[in-house]
């Protein structure tokens, strides 16, 4: 069995194959330029002569990732790499290893537990307020550009440290402290603007002996790799005090709530065999910052763009928010509660299309851990002109999935798929014939067994964010914004075209809503 007959883009190089034009330039481009081009599985030629499938189709993603349970795995070159991104947390464990870190994690993500975070995300997104509220004031013009994606990350940051962990970063005020540094531009400082070097090395690691794969990226003395290993070793120390402290409330009986805890009271409550170890709870905190604290900031950044660009779509947001505020003061409540977040129809529609079009994680990475056959939605023809049902692949075929290539495909989400229209959620008109996230049917959030543990948590989050802001505040474009780029940095963070060594920025003209 074999994959060379799947059709492909031709590479330019044996050494680099297709991966300069995957890796480099704006996120996801390149997956909808070849699924145009040839389909939703498509051949493409990793560096020093390897093939690869690049997979859009949604049978065969829900077969990868939901029903072949372990069958396909996190590629083992990128191990290294993983435990210092994520410790040996729930992201970097394998198979019942996994199973067992799912089930004391959960109970800290449930439906239940997420809204004791609310009032969370309202001190910080309203803290951020009250900042953009007094620049704007002491301006002549009552107006103020503002780089948003600055103040999204750092309240974020804010917000997850203290629902997670019950940990002040302080980032709004500017601490200087060295953990709220370190996860400042952690993504773009480690994984933005790919060279063809770049990918070759990270090509490179799943071919050499893992001792010296483990060397390099523990001593090299590259820039990106020290800010990761900063972030890494100081969370580290951090969780290590942390854990310690949540013994003792749990032994004093008073217990919190912030999902460290619940981890550890969920922990202790396991049978000993089963529990985690304290290097494996000290990695959820490295895996929880990695997972779920840049992420929602480029969501939140994606959304003020998408509504700056859209005076309508805005206006019409702003004015069920409102009120909903009404019915809420007429009820004699003064905060909006999770049933009021989850109750606005069109603010849902705006977060699932924002997560839909811009999905910052744009592709995940797997590997079939044996032979094994998948089935796919939709037939394709090989280079040879036989049409094939299933594609037959062999152990260690190296799959990208495409998450973004599936959220514009348009056999699910009709012929306009790359179109921006949150309208499209109330209409209803999707195609939901295979199951395949956790939320909308998108693949934003992945799916199956690994799905993304804070899905809950980061929907919520977006919802009460865009409520303070949007509330308070309208957004317009400014010259330098309407040159945005998607840019690829392990995930997809704004940049001005142009400027990209200035890092991620989204810069908007941001004014007062009126009240009239
Ligand atoms: C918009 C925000 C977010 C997006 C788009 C997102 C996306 C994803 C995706 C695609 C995966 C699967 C990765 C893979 O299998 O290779 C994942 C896994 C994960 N996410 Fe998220 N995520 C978001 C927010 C969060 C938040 C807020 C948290 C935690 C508070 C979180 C925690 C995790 C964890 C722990 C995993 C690993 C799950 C496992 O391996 O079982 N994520 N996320």
């Amino acid at each position: 069995i074999s994959i060379a007959n799947i059709r492909g883009p031709p590479w330019k190089s044996w050494l680099y194959g297709n991966f300069p034009e995957l890796f480099k330039g704006e996120a996801a481009e390149v997956d909808f330029k070849w699924q145009e081009q040839y389909g939703d599985v498509v051949r493409v030629r990793a560096p020093l002569g390897e093939d690869r499938l690049l997979v859009s189709d949604p049978k065969a993603l829900q077969y990868i990732y939901q029903t072949s349970g372990y069958r396909f795995i996190k590629p083992p070159g990128g191990k290294e790499l993983r435990r210092l991104l994520t410790g040996t947390g729930i992201a970097f464990v394998e198979g019942e290893d996994h199973k067992r870190h799912r089930k004391v994690l959960l109970p800290g993500f449930g439906g239940p537990e997420a809204k004791f975070y609310v009032p969370v995300f309202f001190t910080q997104s309203g803290k951020m307020a009250s900042k953009w509220k007094e620049m704007i004031s002491t301006s002549d013009e009552q107006c103020a550009v503002i780089d948003v994606h600055s103040w999204t990350s750092r309240a974020t940051l804010d917000a997850i440290g203290e629902a997670a962990f019950d940990y002040q970063f302080g980032a709004l005020d500017n601490s200087a402290e060295p953990l709220t540094v370190a996860y400042t531009n952690l993504m773009f400082d480690t994984f933005a603007v790919t060279t063809d070097n770049s990918a070759l090395s990270m090509c490179l690691m799943d071919l050499l002996p893992q001792w010296i794969v483990r060397l390099f990226v523990q001593k090299a003395p590259i820039k990106r790799l020290e800010h990761l290993r900063t972030a890494h070793d100081l969370t580290v120390q951090v969780a290590k005090q942390l854990l310690k402290e949540k013994y003792e409330a749990l032994a004093a009986e008073k217990p919190k709530r912030d999902i460290m805890s619940l981890l550890v009271k969920a922990n202790l409550s396991e049978n000993p065999k089963t529990q985690l170890s304290v290097e494996e709870l000290v990695g959820q905190m490295n895996t929880i910052m990695f997972a779920g604290h840049e992420t929602t900031a480029t969501a939140l950044s994606w959304t003020f763009l998408e509504l700056a660009r859209r005076p309508e779509v805005q206006d019409r947001l702003r004015t069920q928010i409102r009120e909903k505020e009404r019915a809420i003061f007429a009820r004699g409540d003064t905060e909006f509660s999770v049933q009021d977040l989850d109750s606005m129809p069109y603010l849902t529609a705006v977060v699932k299309e924002v997560l839909r079009f811009h999905p910052v994680v744009f592709n995940t990475v797997r590997q079939a851990a044996q032979d094994n056959v998948i089935p796919l939605s939709k037939p394709v023809t090989l280079t040879t002109g036989k049409v094939v049902q299933e594609i037959a692949v062999p152990k260690g075929t190296t799959i990208i999935a495409s998450i973004a290539g599936y959220n514009r495909h348009k056999s699910v989400w009709g012929e306009d798929a790359h179109v921006f229209d949150p309208a499209r959620w109330l209409a209803g008109n999707t195609n939901k014939e295979v199951p395949i996230g956790v939320y909308g049917n998108l693949f934003t959030f992945s799916g199956g067994l690994r799905s993304c543990i804070g899905w809950r948590f980061a929907v919520l989050e977006l919802h009460a964010f865009i409520v303070e802001v949007i509330n308070n505040f309208e957004f317009s474009l400014t010259k330098e914004s309407e040159r945005i780029r998607r840019e690829a940095c392990g995930m997809m963070a704004p940049t001005v075209e142009g400027e990209v060594q200035k890092g991620s920025q989204l810069p908007l003209r941001v004014t007062i809503a009126s009240r009239q």
